[in-house]
């Protein structure tokens, strides 16, 4: 936001005293307060950045400090339960409308952010039915200036979507870096050296913050559950057809995956660049 001159003032705050410490040492926002009251008054934008089971907490928390006018918004992974959570305590006048920037790393607190983040990748905004159109503009307009590009869709969608983008990836790789650590290799320096990319970027994937993952699961439920089930009848196929030794079988499922990734390249929708998703903060190396 700062580098694109989006906001006049940007105020930041975190229940975690430590957390604040951070963010006044690297200067993350202009000013660091000690209360989300504090944070929220005289606001023209709001936006909620704790984990999506925490979204009821803090909306019940600035809800009467809100100034009337100001657009309230978030960047929870989940939006349906969003919506649920923050929505009875928004007050009239305020124009509250959830985001969600599909853009993040492995890595949690304010030294993981870094200001190329969005650059070139979505940032699904989820207006309610009665959403003011001008409030939507601005929104998209900031999200557009921090360098995203912007789509709309409703709540319910947008957890389907993310269930098959997002959500159940994270669950097979914390799932099948569980199935190592259980076999006692995961650890071993010999398996990590010889580790394929495959299992790297699992690893990686399963590095991610614990909570926010939890609160991910438990608010996208439905959605998630049906694409696991989907997602187990396959699984379950492969696995038939290597015990049957049926390599039609697993050559025409490869043959249309690899298509559908070629698919993805060929329609310029493939935004894994460096420093995208990949774990690495630019400001590491930064010597300001
Ligand atoms: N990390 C990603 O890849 C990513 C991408 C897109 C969206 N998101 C969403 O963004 C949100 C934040 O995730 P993050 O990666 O920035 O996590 P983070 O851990 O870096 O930040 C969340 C912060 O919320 C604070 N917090 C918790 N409860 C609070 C409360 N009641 N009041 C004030 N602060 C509170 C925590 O102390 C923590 O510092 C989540 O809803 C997540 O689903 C994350
Ligand atoms: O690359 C990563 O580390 C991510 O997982 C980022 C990712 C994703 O699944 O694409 C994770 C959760 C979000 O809600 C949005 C982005």
């Amino acid at each position: 936001a700062r580098r694109a001159g989006a906001a006049g003032t940007i105020v930041g705050y975190d229940i975690a005293p430590e957390t604040r410490a951070v963010a006044r040492e690297i200067a993350l926002c202009d000013q660091v307060v000690d209360s989300a009251v504090d944070a929220v008054a005289d606001a023209d934008l709001v936006i909620l950045c704790v984990p999506t089971g925490a979204m009821d907490v803090v909306a019940a928390e600035i809800a009467s400090a809100l100034k009337p006018g100001a657009i309230l918004s978030d960047v929870g992974s989940t939006k349906r339960s969003v919506v649920d959570a923050v929505a009875p305590f928004v007050p009239d006048g305020v124009h509250f409308i959830p985001a969600h920037p599909l853009a993040g790393t492995e890595h949690s607190g304010p030294r993981a952010g870094f200001a190329t983040l969005f650059d070139n990748r979505w940032c699904i905004i989820v207006p309610l039915p009665d959403s003011d159109p001008v409030a939507l503009d601005k929104l998209k307009a900031f999200w557009q200036a921090l360098g995203a590009n912007v789509d709309v869709m409703d709540a319910d969608h947008h957890d389907r979507v993310l269930a098959v983008t997002s959500h159940t990836p994270h669950l097979i790789a914390y799932t099948m870096v569980g199935v190592a650590d259980d076999l006692g290799r995961v650890t071993d320096s010999e398996v990590i050296k010889y580790s394929a990319a495959g299992f790297r970027d699992f690893t990686r994937i399963a590095a991610s913050d614990p909570t926010m993952w939890r609160d991910v699961f438990l608010n996208n439920k439905d959605a998630t559950l049906e694409i696991l089930g989907r997602f187990t009848e396959e699984l379950f196929a492969l696995q038939r057809a290597i015990r049957m030794g049926d390599g039609d079988h697993l050559h025409a499922y490869f043959t249309r995956t690899r298509a559908i990734r070629r698919g993805i390249i060929e329609a310029g929708q493939d935004t894994d660049k460096p420093n995208f998703g990949r774990g690495e903060d630019p400001r590491e190396g930064d010597a300001g």
